[in-house]
């Protein structure tokens, strides 16, 4: 078996691998519905727990099963999940009322800046209700479909949710995926449509589709302004009325259902559980069904959002804990907890996530590789939606071949290597494994997708089925696919194994030095455009420098296409007239600092950005 990497690869018969690719467009069914509950008259909020005395007297046992309500609020993007999140941590008194509040439980630094959910999070709110006293669990989570597999996840831990609906866009794909999802958790669902407040609402319009599209009597809709905070609280009376306290059984023996991790450098991994059977206290001892191994716990306790630890946890209710699990493999998501000996039947866990996009990723020096590799480690058990396998290249050394859910979630993840970890890494074009025959004459044409068969599985949907080239698929396949049907087409596929193909191995050349990060195997057909493509890409990524770069595509000695940038000379101490030194020096400095952002290829430097630029072009070619 070989990977096409390094030079001097002119044309080859290769047999490269395939994938059988399945694309599934999908309308929704129609389903039966919960029915609505009489409100009562009077709803009070609870401010008792948010001072000291909350946490002195935090006591889960004060919370019965049925006085327990696990849920997470589902949406397509920006349909305001986490903007209703705000309004119900305000209402129960969870953090205070201030216009500061916005979008309070997306944390990540990735997430403030693109203003977009990336990872779910957790909240456990305290609800005084007509003299009850109610635990209510929420999950916010994303709402855009590279991070579509947080969302399945965390209904595990949840009996229902809230889907938001825009009252102005109506449903859109990620209301109808995560509808779905729901559905078949049998998962009660509470319509909430949001953003009455817009000039262009038409909340009846949307309760008619709603009625339509998912079988949900219209008068069970709820229409609010998350934004405003209008009508929030029928939110919470319909939390309470309309989704079950979850099904447990507290004198059982501990099971607990690890739906997320995170690792901290201090403490080691932190597992947020959902226990389904018994109690788990401080120093109980517990076994990690999937390890076997045992550990005694730390800290139990309560995200609210922050950590709160409580001591003990009971069957029905979230949390996190702490038992000194040191490295990241002991923590898998999915994994069940019991105690020691008294072992369970563990939880059925979760199915992998499926990668759609990858990308070849390195350490900027080989130096860094442990890092990165640490890095990367702990970055996937808080991701778990992202597979890692070994791989190498001639040019830049050890690294991994990642597995993403689109694009999106590739850059995120990027991102958060960089904010979270201080990693620096190079990201390149997919390597695919392929067995290759050195071969200068007897050339097999190659074989494109192929469709296999056509099933129409009812009326609104139709399985299409094609063989095709793996790498034709590996990059953005999926993102153009959900963009061209709007969403509404899911894919999937098998390995098929390998096919002859005619591929040629097409080199960057930066004034006649390869690119190794842009080496790439591609078929003879689209070598000429593909290459077009990268060196116009690159052109436009380039700052001009002091002298001409030459931007090549070759195969082999062959220059297939060829962009030129001009030179250009950036005196950044032009405007410094007289002696200033100390205002040099500044200036100096700061060129320094962007030149670390940039890498050296021959004579010519390359920002870090340019390759996923170029990456993106690729993939629409
Ligand atoms: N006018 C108006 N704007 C709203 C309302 N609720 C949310 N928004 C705005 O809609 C945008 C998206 O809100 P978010 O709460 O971040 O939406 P989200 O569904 O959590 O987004 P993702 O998690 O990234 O999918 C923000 O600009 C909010 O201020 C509302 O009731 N009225």
């Amino acid at each position: 078996m070989w990977t096409l990497v390094g030079r001097g690869w002119g044309c080859a018969r290769a047999l490269a691998p395939r994938a059988t690719g399945a694309a599934l467009l999908v309308a929704p069914g129609p389903r039966s519905a919960p029915t609505l509950g009489a409100a009562p008259e009077s709803w009070a909020t609870d401010r008792l727990y948010s001072s000291a005395e909350f946490k002195e007297k935090l006591d889960m046992s004060r919370f019965p099963v049925e006085n327990i309500r696990n849920f997470s609020i589902v949406a397509h993007v920006d349909h305001g999940k986490s903007t209703l999140a705000d309004r119900l941590l305000e209402l129960t008194g969870t953090i205070d009322k201030t216009k500061n509040n916005k979008q309070v439980l997306d944390k990540l630094q990735v997430e403030r800046e693109r203003g977009i959910t990336v990872k779910a999070q957790t909240a456990s709110l305290f609800y005084n209700c007509e003299g009850k006293q109610y635990l209510l669990n929420l999950i916010d989570t994303p709402g855009h479909v590279d991070f579509s597999y947080e969302v399945s996840r965390s209904l595990s831990a949840c009996q229902g949710v809230l889907l938001v609906v825009d009252a102005n866009e109506g449903i859109q794909a990620q209301t109808v995926a995560n509808f779905f999802l729901a559905f078949e958790a049998q998962l009660s669902v509470i319509p909430v449509i949001n953003k009455i407040d817009l000039k262009n609402a038409d909340p009846e319009r949307v309760e008619n589709q709603i009625e339509k599209v998912f079988d949900i009597p219209s008068d069970e809709c709820i229409k609010i302004s998350a934004k405003l905070g209008t009508n929030v609280e029928s939110v919470l009376q319909a939390i309470i009325e309309r989704i079950p306290p979850p099904k447990v059984h507290r004198k059982n023996p501990l099971r607990a259902l690890v739906f997320d991790s995170t690792f901290d450098q201090y403490r080691g991994v932190i597992a947020n559980v959902a226990l389904f059977d018994g109690v788990v206290s401080k120093g109980d001892k517990i076994v990690s069904a999937h390890t076997q191994k045992t550990y005694e716990v730390n800290e139990v306790g309560v995200l609210n959002p922050n950590e709160q630890p409580t001591h003990k946890l009971y069957a029905g209710q979230v949390g996190y804990l702490i038992a000194g699990m040191k490295d990241v493999t002991e923590a898998q998501i999915g994994d069940t907890l019991c105690l020691h000996k008294q072992p369970v039947e563990p939880l059925p866990g979760f199915k992998s996530a499926k990668p759609m996009v990858f990308a070849g990723m390195y350490p900027l020096d080989q130096s860094e590789y442990n890092n990165l590799k640490s890095a990367i480690e702990k970055l996937t058990l808080n991701d778990s939606s992202v597979t890692v396998h070994r791989d190498s290249s001639l040019a830049l050394g050890a690294g991994w071949r990642l597995g993403f859910l689109g694009l999106l979630h590739m850059e995120v993840f990027n991102q958060r290597l960089e904010q979270e970890y201080n990693a620096s890494v190079i990201l390149t074009t997919p390597t695919v494994p392929y067995k290759a025959v050195l071969s200068s004459s007897k050339l097999i044409k190659a074989r494109r997708a192929v469709q296999k068969n056509m099933i129409f599985i009812d009326q609104n949907r139709v399985m299409l089925k094609y063989l095709f080239p793996l790498n034709e698929i590996v990059v953005d396949f999926y993102d153009s696919l959900k963009s061209l049907s709007s969403g509404y087409a899911s894919f999937d596929y098998e390995d098929a194994g390998y096919q002859t193909a005619e591929l040629v191995k097409m080199d960057i050349l930066l004034n006649g030095n390869t690119v190794e990060e842009l080496v790439t195997v591609v078929h003879k057909d689209k070598a000429h455009s593909i290459g077009k493509a990268i060196c116009e890409r690159l052109k436009d990524s380039l700052p001009r420098q002091l002298f001409e770069i030459a931007i090549q595509a070759a195969i082999g000695s062959k220059i297939i296409a060829r962009e030129t940038v001009k030179a250009y000379r950036k005196n950044v101490l032009a405007k410094c007239y007289g002696g200033d030194i100390t205002r040099k020096m500044k200036l100096l400095k700061r060129q320094a600092e962007g030149k670390k952002k940039l890498r050296k290829i021959g004579n010519v430097e390359v920002p870090k950005d340019a390759f996923i630029k170029v990456l993106k072009t690729q993939s629409s070619k």
